[in-house]
């Protein structure tokens, strides 16, 4: 669902317990959303130039032109969300002050104490990965890379670690039509995982809920994978018409042997969490209620060891199979173009987006 009214009501309680002031500039912006959320386009006279805080406020309410009510509610209560987790009132965050990366829409990443954190932050959406969001984590990743972290986390904010490929990707339709949106989407997802391929120090996933698609195909990248025992690893492929991608067609028969990976990524069978980490997909699964303050303890300590050689670690490990991940990459985006195109799975996708099939 959308947000609702109810939504913005308990965002906008939410901003009075924020523990750290947000500043004017996203103060406005929280007024400017709430008022349109509320009234509508701007009603109301320029204030004089001396009533200088009346102005402001004008301005950016009116800045919002003809914005939608219902989109400006969703864009509150996206920003109060990710003004939460940046201000550690989620259980989410990791305690102590994070130092957050500014200039991402759809993530939250924080370093602090040699770990740099990569949160998908849309929780109102399961933190489906968007257009905006692959792009945001091909450039988080970069940065990780390059920064003084020793290792890096990807997790989830809300009740979902993420529900895969945001299944609206496909209604921003360019004017080449469908081949050139296949053609992008398959240089997207290419471009996507090859970053994940190629992420030089040690990547921990930390699942703190369900993961469907290609947030499970993924996993088969990371070095640990940690998750909580709510989650749930679902690769839907052959409902949605798709084919593997995220080189599980490689990893998952190595990690799981090919007639488990055969019923995940052909026949959809969800697992739970003790049934992945039973099959070599996860490395340990923690009770729900600890999930959070277990492997943060654990991930600070690895994360105190000297960072050079824990680099070279996952290099001596990886490194020997980069060549033909990448080649399996650039073989299975290829497939996937074909299937982006096809019956199967445009029905399927338009079966989603008009709410007659829950996967
Ligand atoms: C660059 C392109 C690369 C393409 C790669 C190939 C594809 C890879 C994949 O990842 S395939 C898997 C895609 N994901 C799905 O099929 C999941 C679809 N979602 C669901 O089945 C369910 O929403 C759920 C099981 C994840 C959660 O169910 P529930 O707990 O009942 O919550 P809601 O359904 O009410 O979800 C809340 C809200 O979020 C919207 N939403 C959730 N997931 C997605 C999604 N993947 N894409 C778009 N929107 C999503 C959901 O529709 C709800 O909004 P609404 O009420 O409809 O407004």
């Amino acid at each position: 669902m959308r947000a609702s009214l109810k939504d913005l009501e308990n965002a906008v309680n939410q901003v009075k317990l924020l523990k750290k002031d947000p500043g004017n500039e996203v103060k406005l912006k929280l007024y400017a959303l709430y008022k349109q959320a509320t009234e509508g386009p701007c009603n109301m006279p320029k204030p004089g130039v001396f009533d200088l805080i009346n102005k402001a406020k004008w301005e950016a309410w009116n800045a919002l032109g003809s914005l939608p009510e219902e989109t400006a509610r969703q864009n509150y209560v996206d920003l109060v969300s990710s003004l939460s987790s940046s201000s550690e009132s989620s259980s989410q965050v990791k305690p102590g002050a994070d130092k957050e990366h500014a200039g991402y829409g759809t993530l939250v990443v924080t370093s602090e104490d040699g770990i740099t954190k990569i949160m998908l932050n849309r929780p109102t959406r399961k933190n489906a990965i968007s257009t905006q969001m692959y792009q945001e984590i091909i450039l988080a990743l970069k940065a990780a890379s390059q920064d003084d972290s020793a290792i890096t986390v990807l997790t989830g904010n809300g009740d979902f670690y993420c529900s895969g490929n945001d299944l609206t990707n496909v209604t921003d339709t360019p004017l080449g039509g469908i081949e050139e949106k296949a053609k992008n989407s398959t240089n997207l997802l290419r471009d996507f995982v090859a970053s994940f391929i190629d992420f030089p120090k040690p990547l921990i996933a930390v699942v703190n809920g369900p993961a469907v698609g290609i947030a499970v195909t993924l996993l088969g990248l990371f070095d640990i994978v940690y998750a909580s025992d709510r989650a749930t690893f679902h690769t839907p492929f052959s409902h949605l018409g798709l084919s593997p991608e995220g080189c599980s067609s490689y990893t998952f028969p190595k990690i799981m042997g090919p007639t488990k990976a055969t019923e995940m990524l052909t026949f959809g069978k969800k697992l739970t969490a003790r049934e992945a980490c039973a099959q070599g997909l996860v490395t340990e699964v923690f009770p729900d209620a600890t999930f959070q303050k277990e492997v943060w303890t654990r991930l600070t300590a690895y994360a105190k060891l000297p960072s050079n050689v824990l680099r070279i670690s996952k290099q001596v490990i990886r490194n020997r199979e980069k060549e033909k991940l990448h080649s399996v990459n650039v073989e299975e985006s290829s497939i996937i173009q074909g299937r982006f195109l096809s019956e199967e799975s445009m029905n399927a996708v338009m079966n989603f987006l008009s709410k007659r099939a829950k996967l």
